[in-house]
């Protein structure tokens, strides 16, 4: 499988991988990739299906989207590296974890569905709905769960990444939700791990991120107050002094 990848930053420097949202691609770890790029070699890659990475039919499983990253670090001939992951991102981040854990330091997971296979039906019928009437049919509920109203910034670049996602690359993605269940393995996690969870993120609600901070040994837990899913888009004054100070 081909990612799509930007990388920022020294080519000697450590390396940070960064894994987006669903429907989301590279574009959206912009008020990111200069301040990690400082002291990392960024690498903001998009999930197959999703940006410039190629788009097989679906469904795909949590196997092939963790997969895909561990066959990024080969592709890049890279051992070892750290990883920021959200959303559907920060799933991967902790299949990653679980099943790759020799090839990463330390893990950021931000806003992470640990279990999204408890509603199975949710993303079944959101993968029948982006097949049928395209990503426009949920890009305004989307940004309704990603943003606070109060939230004044421009949203046009994350409407126009929402609606560039392919349709069957989207829907596909949902059903890799749909099959997925991390808790299991979360005690078998052995890298640094910093969880943050938005107080009102309702993608991810925080009742099921902060009960990780227990499960997964030594974890770290980090609650922004007065934010939405898409936390590291609006709170970047708050997100970029944490990840540092986890990366190291
Ligand atoms: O709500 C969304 O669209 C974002 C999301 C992706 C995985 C998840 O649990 O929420």
């Amino acid at each position: 499988m081909r990612l799509n990848y930007v990388e920022t930053g020294s080519a000697d420097a450590p390396v940070v991988l960064l894994g987006s949202s669903l429907g989301a691609d590279q574009r959206m770890w912009a008020p990111q990739v200069d301040v990690l790029a400082q002291r990392f070699r960024v690498v903001a890659f998009d999930h197959r299906g999703h940006g410039g990475s190629e788009a097989p039919d679906g469904p795909y499983t949590i196997d092939d989207l963790g997969g895909d990253v561990v066959e990024l670090l080969d592709t890049l001939e890279v051992e070892q590296a750290s990883y920021v992951g959200i959303s559907l991102g920060g799933a991967v981040g902790l299949w990653l974890a679980q099943n790759a854990p020799d090839r990463f330091h330390r893990f950021a997971l931000i806003c992470p569905p640990s279990n999204p296979a408890a509603d199975p039906q949710l993303w079944i019928d959101r993968a029948a709905q982006v097949r049928a009437e395209g990503t426009q049919s949920i890009t305004d509920a989307t940004l309704g769960r990603w943003f606070l109203p109060d939230f004044k910034e421009d949203l046009d670049p994350i409407r126009e990444m929402l609606l560039d996602c392919p349709d069957e690359g989207y829907a596909a993605c949902c059903e890799a939700l749909s099959t997925t269940n991390l808790l299991p393995g979360l005690s078998t996690i052995t890298a640094p791990v910093l969880l943050i969870t938005a107080d009102s993120d309702k993608s991810v609600p925080p009742e099921t991120v902060v009960p990780l901070a227990s499960q997964i040994p030594g974890a770290h837990l980090e609650i922004i107050e007065n934010a939405a899913h898409l936390v590291t888009y609006s709170h970047p004054d708050i997100v970029n002094p944490l990840l540092l100070a986890h990366l190291g």
